[in-house]
């Protein structure tokens, strides 16, 4: 457990938050403070107060170096171009499908290749990381994506477009389990979930610039799809280049036996600090970990092992609720939702959806400011109550818009047209259900007349493939064309609940599962458990956004809404008895903390109890905590 000449912990009942500012206040008393073994040195570090209060323990840094911060901007590109490339396909998408004439099954490949890719590719990641380092893996991974931005870009025909796709979702796997493990490794201690957190801003920035690019293309009808697609290309080459002048993760060369490079590499993160303690401790601790890791295959020696097979099945489990509960759903759908809201005009549906993803982006920012204040545990039970709770909100929308659904006032007379199954639908719900249908109708403020269900034309579905819904440019009787949503004055309720949504799974249930899984696996196993868990959350995407369109058919929309709901429900259930709280702990205690049954912690386990908490406060003038120690470290 701890090293007791170097740590003093004391039983601890406020938050960590608190305590920081406590420190900070204290500085000047604190400064006095030295642990009774330390030399007089000018490093700045962490005193830790047993609960008699006496010194034990100086460590860690109080100045963060630049260089840090630059790292984690280079790297968080990755997490950037995961957001852009996933984003941006949907705009892109309304302008390929008309000048490229996709079919539904063409533009679903296209879109959902990437997101196959990224399972397969985060999954191979693991070996990758393990063989190459992570430098080198976000290297190639911005060269993925470079190669993809320009196939994508040139893209003469929609074969080729799809291995630029698939190229693209090669890249995005790589990134999105390199990049946090990277990260995690290379942050001081008292920056790690915040920096880790960053990377899944970034993911949201991309999301968010990818929407706003969008909107903006959207004007240039010939060719605007190649600068929607194209444009990653920039971040990706920034980041190739920056990449070429940063280091290696100094623990994955210590792991290879890189003893020299690791201690400059060290030097380097640290600002040129006395760096000597950090790194023989961070050498012993790796030696440790191989030593009892034993030898075989990685993912075999996880699953033996009962704390890393706990960590492991966490961190999947984390990631597979985080894509449960809906969020690429409710981002993809947020235009529609907007639509039924009462936003007619498409382009504007456009630049509403790039506010959607801004306000994704915005409360994600809340999770970064949250992580250190409260802890991954409370931050992300807290974010899947409520993310439960506003996909209750939006289900009962979605359910009282159905039971308010207007009627069809209009039947066609010519019988040759009745062969389709759009005229036969009573009123609009089972029509806008039926992806071959849409909704033709008039409005005199809330009452809807004149309605009827038509077949959507076969290359767009903006219109009707006949009747007065089939040149909407044309028209002069003020007719509509609801494709895919009802009019209906319950839209404020689904709005809420998509405001909502966001402002609860944002802060949380976005960040924590990519947090807390680079931070819970020892070193020998973090490539692998980070390989694997992202592999899940890419898997559950693909049949969570595969699977949107037929559970809304069987189930409707507030039933889809609704089944989320439960989902997300089991997620709190499995959040509240099996995640430890991993905030203020260091990495070599989350074996112990893992050590126990699958879901055998309480909140009381986590919070109340005093003997399992543990409490360090920062002072001056002592030795540096490495980061393996002290990377959990508040
Ligand atoms: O953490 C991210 C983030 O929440 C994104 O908004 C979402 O699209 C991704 O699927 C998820 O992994």
């Amino acid at each position: 457990m701890t090293n007791d000449n170097e740590y003093k912990l004391r039983s601890m009942s406020n938050p960590i938050g608190v305590m920081r500012k406590k420190v900070t206040d204290d500085r000047e008393r604190r400064s006095l403070i030295r642990a009774p073994s330390e030399s007089s040195t000018n490093n700045p570090g962490v005193t830790v107060t047993s609960a008699a209060g006496e010194p034990e323990l100086a460590t860690d840094q109080d100045v963060t170096p630049v260089f840090v911060y630059v790292l984690a901007f280079f790297s968080a590109l990755g997490g950037f171009l995961f957001g852009y490339d996933t984003g941006v396909v949907s705009g892109a998408m309304l302008l390929l499908k008309k000048e490229m004439h996709l079919t539904a099954l063409w533009q679903e490949l296209l879109v959902s290749s990437t997101v196959g890719a990224a399972a397969l590719s985060a999954l191979a990641g693991g070996t990758l990381n393990g063989l190459f380092g992570r430098r080198i893996c976000i290297l190639m991974a911005s060269f993925i994506f470079t190669a993809g931005g320009v196939v994508l870009g040139a893209a003469p025909n929609k074969e080729v477009l799809l291995v630029g796709r698939i190229t693209i979702g090669l890249g995005i796997g790589i990134a999105s389990m390199t990049v946090p493990v990277y990260l995690a490794e290379v942050s001081p201690p008292h920056l790690r979930g915040q920096l880790v957190t960053i990377y899944t801003l970034f993911i949201t920035a991309g999301q968010f610039i990818a929407s706003v690019v969008d909107g903006a293309f959207t004007y240039l009808h010939h060719n605007g799809w190649r600068y929607m697609l194209g444009l990653s290309i920039v971040p990706a080459v920034l980041q190739f280049f920056g990449f070429l002048f940063l280091p290696e993760s100094p623990r994955w060369l210590l792991q290879k036996g890189l003893t020299q490079q690791a201690r400059q590499v060290l030097s380097r993160i640290r600002g040129g600090q006395n760096i000597e303690k950090e790194y023989n401790r961070m050498r012993s601790n790796i030696e440790d970990e191989e030593k009892d890791a034993g030898g075989g295959l990685v993912l075999w020696r996880m699953l033996t092992r009962p704390p890393t097979r706990r960590a492991l099945t966490i961190g999947c489990g984390l990631q597979m609720f985080q894509q449960l509960s809906g969020i690429n759903t409710v981002m993809y759908y947020s235009a529609t939702i907007l639509q039924m809201a009462g936003v007619r005009d498409d382009k504007q549906a456009i630049w509403l959806a790039s506010a959607t993803a801004a306000t994704n982006f915005l409360f994600t920012l809340v999770g970064v400011w949250l992580v250190e204040r409260v802890g991954r545990r409370k931050l992300t039970l807290g974010s899947l109550i409520g993310t439960a709770l506003s996909l209750t909100v939006l289900a009962i929308g979605f359910l009282l818009s159905a039971q308010h659904s207007p009627a069809v006032t209009l039947h066609p007379t010519d019988t040759s047209l009745n062969s389709t199954s759009c005229t036969l639908y009573g009123s609009c719900e089972p029509c806008m259900l039926d992806p071959d249908c849409g909704f033709c109708y008039r409005e005199n403020g809330s009452t809807v007349y004149d309605s009827s269900c038509i077949p959507v034309k076969q290359t767009s579905a903006d219109e009707a493939a006949w009747g007065r819904c089939s040149n909407l440019s044309q028209v002069s009787d003020g007719s509509l064309w609801a494709y895919n949503y009802c009019p209906t004055s319950y839209s404020w309720i689904v709005l809420l609940g998509l405001i909502l949504y966001l402002a609860f799974f944002a802060p949380g249930m976005g960040p924590m599962p990519w947090t807390v899984n680079s931070e819970i696996y020892p070193l020998w196993a973090r490539s692998t458990g980070n390989a694997c868990s992202a592999g899940v959350n890419w898997i559950c995407n693909v049949l969570v956004s595969l699977t949107f369109l037929h559970v809304a058919e069987y189930l409707t929309y507030y039933g889809a809404f609704f089944l989320y709901s439960g989902l997300t429900v089991l997620g709190l259930l499995f959040v509240l008895g099996c995640l430890p709280e991993t905030q203020g702990r260091r990495l070599e205690e989350m074996e112990a903390l893992f050590s126990g049954n699958l879901c055998s912690c309480s909140a009381s386990d986590w919070d109340g109890d005093g003997s399992r908490n543990i409490l360090y406060n920062r002072v001056k003038g002592s030795d540096i905590l490495s980061d393996n120690d002290a990377s959990d470290m508040e």
